[in-house]
């Protein structure tokens, strides 16, 4: 059952994952955390390449207004790994703060949090997030901005009520 009422886009970035060579489990993971803020409409397994990302991303945002797209995978160091280099092709303005707190929570679970470039961002009136690639880095990152998502997804919709209530 939706608390909140919100498009979500889910963008799988995976070269296996596009080529049906490892099932979506990342994604999966996002599917069942994220049902609390909204219904699923847009969601696509597609290879690391930024030229793809950036046109999934636009036509998401631009045409079918979706309200937040969580992406997952090709945050890391890896050569093919240009997902937040994307996201930071489309987006308007960064919320450093989304980013930074799940690096910072996620380096509770492991050092290795640290090697995540994900950007958090806005482009027009929908929110970006940027997710590890692996379903428990997806769970761990996750949990930690859903406290915040519905009242900034709303706020961000020009929800005009009193933040401090
Ligand atoms: N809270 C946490 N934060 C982070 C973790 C973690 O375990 N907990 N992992 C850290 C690591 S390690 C890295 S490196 C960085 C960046 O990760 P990437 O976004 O570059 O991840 P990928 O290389 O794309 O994937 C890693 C690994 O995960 C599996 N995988 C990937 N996609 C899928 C999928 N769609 N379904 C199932 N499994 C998937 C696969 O084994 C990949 O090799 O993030 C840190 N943050
Ligand atoms: O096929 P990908 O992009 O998921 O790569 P990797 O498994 O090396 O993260």
């Amino acid at each position: 059952m939706s608390e909140f009422a919100f498009t979500i886009g889910i963008l799988t970035l995976s070269d296996k994952g596009a080529r049906g060579e490892r099932e979506d489990l990342s994604g999966q993971v996002i599917r069942e955390m994220i049902a609390p803020i909204g219904k699923v409409t847009h969601y696509k397994v597609v290879p690391d390449d930024l030229d793809t990302i950036v046109e999934t991303l636009v036509e998401w945002v631009d045409r079918d207004e979706v309200d937040l797209i969580l992406t997952t995978g090709g945050t890391g160091l890896s050569p093919r790994d240009v997902t937040p280099e994307a996201t930071a092709r489309i987006l308007d303005w960064e919320i450093p703060g989304m980013a930074e707190a799940m690096r910072v929570a996620s380096m509770q679970k492991t050092p290795h949090a640290m090697l995540s470039r994900a950007k958090v961002g806005v482009r027009r009136r929908s929110m970006v997030i940027n997710l590890p690639g692996s379903p428990k880095g997806v769970r761990e990152n996750l949990e930690v901005v859903m406290p915040a998502l519905g009242h900034g997804l709303s706020k961000l919709k020009g929800d005009p009520s009193d933040c401090a209530q």
